[in-house]
């Protein structure tokens, strides 16, 4: 299902729009926002921190590090050296999304990602004081660092679930702001509401 921020379903007594993106859906829809960003030709994850009071503390995407070219760095995923592929140099959406945090501290705090967090953010995450992950893909569930990873969150009593996003796209449309008023596009009444 598409929704766009220009269609509104109205409730005949109040007439607040019913279909607004609920909170997972709209943290997990700024982390694929952040991934736009990524220059990763395969992957791009982003990922989004949301604290206690559902306040951002933080959000990132896989990149090189700063200052390091992304023009320069290797892209490739395989290589005969290791060297050669973007494996050794890429900061992962997790990482960046932790060390660009605002706040004091990420204690208790959920992290939303695009894919499920390797070994090494694994680590970060855990002694972040990051208690939730939801993560929508787990395409690389076989990988020893996934293997890991469940290892190391599961010892530290770390949760994680798998996001089923109630809409599979949304739109963005810069133009619905310019709708005028009594022109949105109205469901018809018996839409069932998210
Ligand atoms: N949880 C994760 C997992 C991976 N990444 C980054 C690292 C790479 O840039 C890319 C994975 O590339 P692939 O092996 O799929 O070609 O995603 C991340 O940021 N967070
Ligand atoms: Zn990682």
């Amino acid at each position: 299902m598409l929704v766009s921020a220009n269609t509104s379903v109205l409730t005949e007594k109040s007439q607040k729009r019913v279909d607004y993106l609920q909170w997972s859906d709209y943290f997990m829809a700024i982390a694929f926002l952040s991934a736009m960003r990524s220059k990763d030709p395969n992957s791009q994850v982003g990922a989004c921190v949301v604290n206690k009071e559902k306040k951002i503390v933080g959000i990132g995407y896989n990149g090189m590090p700063n200052g390091c070219s992304d023009d320069d760095l290797p892209w490739n995923r395989e290589a005969d050296n290791i060297l050669d592929t973007k494996y050794p140099y890429v900061c992962h959406a997790e990482m960046n999304a932790i060390l660009n945090k605002n706040s004091a501290d990420l204690k208790d705090c959920t992290i939303y990602v695009a894919l499920f967090p390797c070994n090494e953010c694994a680590k970060l995450i855990i002694q972040s004081g990051i208690k939730e992950i939801v993560y929508l893909s787990d395409k690389y569930h076989n990988d020893y660092k996934m293997v890991a990873s469940r290892q190391l969150l599961d010892m530290a009593g770390v949760k994680y679930r798998q996001h089923i996003p109630q809409h599979s796209q949304i739109l963005i449309d810069f133009d619905s702001i310019n709708i005028p008023v009594g022109k949105h596009h109205k469901e018809p009444k018996s839409v069932s509401s998210p």
